[in-house]
């Protein structure tokens, strides 16, 4: 899987590589340059050939280096290249200084005006070489303005003008994804790019927040960095190392992995043989008559991702409606807390609870026997626990509670509002310039467990820190699975594919999980409605065991 970098982390695989003598900044600066352009002519071949016209703009780091380099690349080529530099030429950093000095010799170096620019001739490309990972804070006012979308509107068919972005679209701040209003904009001004080019790795801004929707089309250029070897942490069945975070995606450094491999290898009955107790035992807890609904999704989600069997237990007088529901899925009858005790033995291999479960005390005594159910003592594996939706809110009053009974083998599956009530200080409109990954990580350090905070871009964590990222946006765009009871499948998909007994580390199932749940609603389409996810995973897995 594709490593999510920092921009810390980034700078310092650069200075690492600079220093050991393999490579020097300027070397670095000239492929990241070289590979824009390519990539540009990759995706509009039109700009192959002939005369173009660009306008390039570039900032007062090495990220403006980059655009001098993109520019006299282009000139190379026969286009015309206006360029402007926002910042001072004898306060470039060196390397950002040699190729400001090399394109001097080339073309004007025009200081940022913004009506200058505007009565420039209309480019067929615009360059935003102004900012990468060094952003500190919120775009100048005049600056906003030259990078806004709507700036194209100066000139006629400014629609057609294509965008690239140097390492991302300036403004977006790499480490959170987010882009920082400035106190004269009341909300961020849009700068978003057609195409842009991340160098050597995606960064998390590139798939958090807003990244996916203002950097357009994304390739990673490059540019010839080694840094720390990835390919351990990106292992099959290996979580991340601690600070490190990850794209949850069938990608292994820069190329594309086969399906059958990731996320193939996460599902036992793919291939393999045996006894339908050897893919486990999943138990689903329901709430009352006319609730039941969502639990029975779970189940039946759990039941077709892999579970040898599916038990559902719902109090007494919830049984016959469920019973009018359920053919392949079990059915008990469970009480009280202590029944459930009593009914969980050792082959029980993952338990979900939350969905449809109710918010209260008997929903906290279900979860406290669920935690508690540890035949790890004897020999066996211990359960996965999925907890999600009532199971997390019943401890809105006293999440530390819950926290002293999590284990290893639990994951919690929050959404926003149900995370807001587990953890207070990390809700959203607390989190100031906090990533969601770093958000999460926090809360899976507190939590003593896995957590999986939903959204479009989902993001999971483990105490130490390691952390992934699924981004549904591009081509893995679901708007349509934001349906009610979309989760409720999740949380059962995460249990179907824990239970067997030869399941992967329950981190990389989770993982595995949140891409099939998006894969499911991918190949649905619109209209989807939760009922439809588990229906779609026949076909999924067919597309995997190829
Ligand atoms: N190093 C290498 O070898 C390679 C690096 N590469 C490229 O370098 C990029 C990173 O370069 P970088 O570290 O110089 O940061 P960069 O994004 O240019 O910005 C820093 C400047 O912007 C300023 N500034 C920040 N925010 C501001 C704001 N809102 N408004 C106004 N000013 C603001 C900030 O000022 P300061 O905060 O210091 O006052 C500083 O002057 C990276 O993304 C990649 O494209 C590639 O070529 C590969 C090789
Ligand atoms: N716009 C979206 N794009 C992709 N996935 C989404 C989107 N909106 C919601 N989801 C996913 O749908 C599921 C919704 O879960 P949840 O909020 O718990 O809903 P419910 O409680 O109705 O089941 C989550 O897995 C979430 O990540
Ligand atoms: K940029």
């Amino acid at each position: 899987m594709a490593e999510l970098l920092t921009s810390a982390q980034m700078r310092a695989i650069e200075q690492a590589e600079i220093e050991s003598g393999t490579v020097t900044g300027l070397q670095l600066m000239e492929r990241a340059g070289r590979g824009a352009v390519a990539a540009a002519i990759g995706k509009w071949p039109e700009f192959a050939q002939g005369s173009h016209r660009a306008l390039v703009l570039c900032g007062p780091g090495n990220n403006g280096g980059d655009g001098f380099v993109i520019a006299r690349r282009l000139v190379d080529r026969g286009w015309n290249v206006d360029l402007f530099l926002y910042g001072v030429a004898a306060k470039l950093p060196p390397d950002a200084r040699v190729n400001h000095d090399l394109w001097a010799k080339r073309g004007a170096v025009r200081a940022f005006d913004l009506a200058a620019l505007c009565d420039c001739d209309r480019p067929d490309l615009f360059v935003d070489a102004v900012f990468g990972t060094g952003l500190t804070r919120p775009l100048p006012s005049d600056l906003a303005t030259a990078l806004e979308v709507g700036m194209m509107s100066n000139w006629t068919r400014g629609h057609g003008i294509k965008r690239l972005a140097a390492d991302c679209p300036s403004g977006l701040n790499l480490d959170t994804g987010m882009v920082p209003a400035s106190e004269s904009d009341a909300v961020p001004r849009v700068t978003s790019a057609d195409l842009t080019v991340a160098f050597h790795s995606l960064k998390a801004g590139h798939r958090l927040g807003l990244g996916p929707t203002l950097c357009g089309e994304v390739q990673v250029v490059d540019i010839g960095l080694t840094g720390p070897d990835a390919s351990e942490r990106a292992m099959i069945g290996t979580p991340p190392d601690a600070d490190r975070a990850r794209l949850v995606a069938p990608e292994f450094a820069h190329g594309s992995l086969p399906l059958r491999i990731w996320p193939g290898a996460m599902i036992a009955k793919l291939r393999g043989q045996g006894h339908k107790y050897d893919y486990g035992h999943a138990m689903v807890c329901a709430g009352g008559p006319g609730r039941g609904g969502a639990a029975r999704m779970a189940a039946r989600t759990a039941l077709r991702s892999g579970a040898g069997l599916v038990t559902m237990l719902c109090p007494p007088e919830a049984l016959q409606e469920n019973a009018s529901h359920l053919d392949a899925i079990m059915l008990r009858a469970c009480a009280t807390a202590e029944t459930f005790r009593q009914i969980l033995d050792d082959r029980v291999s993952a338990l979900c609870l939350g969905p449809g479960l109710g918010v209260g005390s008997a929903t906290r005594d279900l979860v406290s026997v669920a935690l508690a159910h540890r035949p790890g003592d004897r020999g066996w594996r211990d359960p996965a626990v999925v907890l999600d939706a009532d199971a997390l809110t019943s401890f809105e009053n006293d999440p530390d509670a819950l926290f002293a009974q999590t284990h290893a083998r639990t994951v919690l599956t929050p959404h926003e509002g149900e995370f807001a009530r587990l953890f207070p200080d990390l809700a959203q409109s607390e989190r100031a310039n906090l990533s969601k990954i770093d958000v999460v990580r926090q809360a899976a350090d507190q939590a003593g467990c896995i957590v999986l905070l939903k959204g479009e871009d989902t993001v999971i964590a483990r105490p130490g820190g390691g952390a992934s990222v699924h981004s549904a946006s591009g081509e893995r765009a679901v708007p349509w699975l934001a349906t009610a009871g979309a989760g409720d499948v999740l949380a059962g998909l995460i249990a179907g594919l824990a239970a067997p007994e030869t399941a992967p580390d329950l981190y990389c199932v989770t993982e595995a999980a949140v891409w099939l749940h998006c894969e499911a609603a991918r190949q649905f389409g619109p209209g989807l409605i939760a009922e439809d996810l588990p229906e779609m995973l026949p076909k999924v897995f067919a597309t995997l065991a190829r």
